[in-house]
């Protein structure tokens, strides 16, 4: 674990003062799961539902907050049987799916989903041809229901792919009045209404949290990591954990401490329950 400052490390003491009405929340890919090439194979780090476990005896709640659809996160992580763990041990999970529009909690059990975004179906349609023009008509295409993903992770040139991807897809996307979300040898394209900031901000108000930590790994994480620092400049006490990568370096500077990805992100949880 590395701080980024000597503030950093003063936030992070913060945090743990008021752990007990904190609330935590973990970006699912790259972050408690590690990278794989495909997205059907991601699964929790082996030390995750351990740490989560343990965690939920200290914290206010927790919260996976994830570009994921909720009902796939939930399955490949085995959310269910994980927070009803929890619930015995005095915290609730939540999930945030799809960058927050969609929430489940173990309580709840029922997954609160939106209708898919006007423009989606046609966007779906118009996509083969687009990938085709761009020499990337063999990139992976995940739909996921209120959104689709476009994966180069497992071509020949990933990062060129993506990098000839990038406009054609933005220019679709606006067409269809649908935003784009650049990932690691991902662009998702989806409805531009939600975002992770505004979900932490959701899980931090209604569960009145007395202190917010979030830990995550990609750009569209960045939104939740603002969220927490502006909470912090309000008085909450805040700790923004970046799970890094060599494929995603952009987010360290923005972070108060970085770790070596999902294995140093349960190496954090491990952290802040011992030192408690
Ligand atoms: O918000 P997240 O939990 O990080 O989810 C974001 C997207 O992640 C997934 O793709 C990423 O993980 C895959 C499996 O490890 C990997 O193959 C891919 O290259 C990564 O970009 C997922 O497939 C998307 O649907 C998520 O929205």
């Amino acid at each position: 674990m590395e701080f980024t400052s000597d503030d950093a490390r003063a936030h992070y003491d913060d945090v743990r003062a008021v752990l007990d009405g904190a609330v935590v929340g973990l970006d699912f890919d790259g972050t408690l799961a590690p990278v794989v090439d495909d997205p059907e194979a991601a699964r929790l780090h082996p030390g995750a539902p351990g740490a989560l476990l343990e965690l939920a005896e200290v914290v206010r709640a927790v919260a996976v907050i994830t570009g994921r659809p909720a009902r796939q996160a939930i399955a490949l992580g085995d959310l269910d049987a994980l927070g009803n763990a929890m619930l015995d041990r005095g915290a609730e999970l939540f999930v945030f799916g799809h960058y927050g529009n969609e929430r489940w909690s173990a309580t709840d059990q029922r997954i609160r989903s939106p209708r898919p975004p006007a423009g989606l179906a046609t966007f779906e349609r118009e996509l083969p041809s687009v990938l085709r023009g761009a020499d990337a008509g063999d990139a992976f295409i995940e739909e996921k229901g209120l959104a689709v993903a476009v994966h180069t992770r497992r071509m020949d040139d990933p990062d060129g792919a993506l990098e000839r991807l990038r406009d054609p897809l933005a220019q679709l996307a606006a067409k269809h009045h649908l935003t784009v979300e650049p990932g690691r040898q991902v662009i998702e394209v989806r409805s531009g209404d939600m975002h992770k900031g505004l979900a932490v901000r959701t899980f931090v108000d209604e569960l009145d949290a007395k202190g917010v930590v979030f830990c995550g790994d990609d750009l569209g994480d960045i939104q939740a990591f603002e969220a927490v620092r502006d909470l912090r400049e309000q008085g909450l006490p805040g700790l923004v954990v970046c799970s890094a990568s060599s494929e995603q370096p952009g987010l360290v500077d923005l972070a108060d401490v970085v770790v070596d990805g999902p294995a140093g992100v349960v190496g954090l949880l491990g952290e802040i329950l011992l030192r408690r």
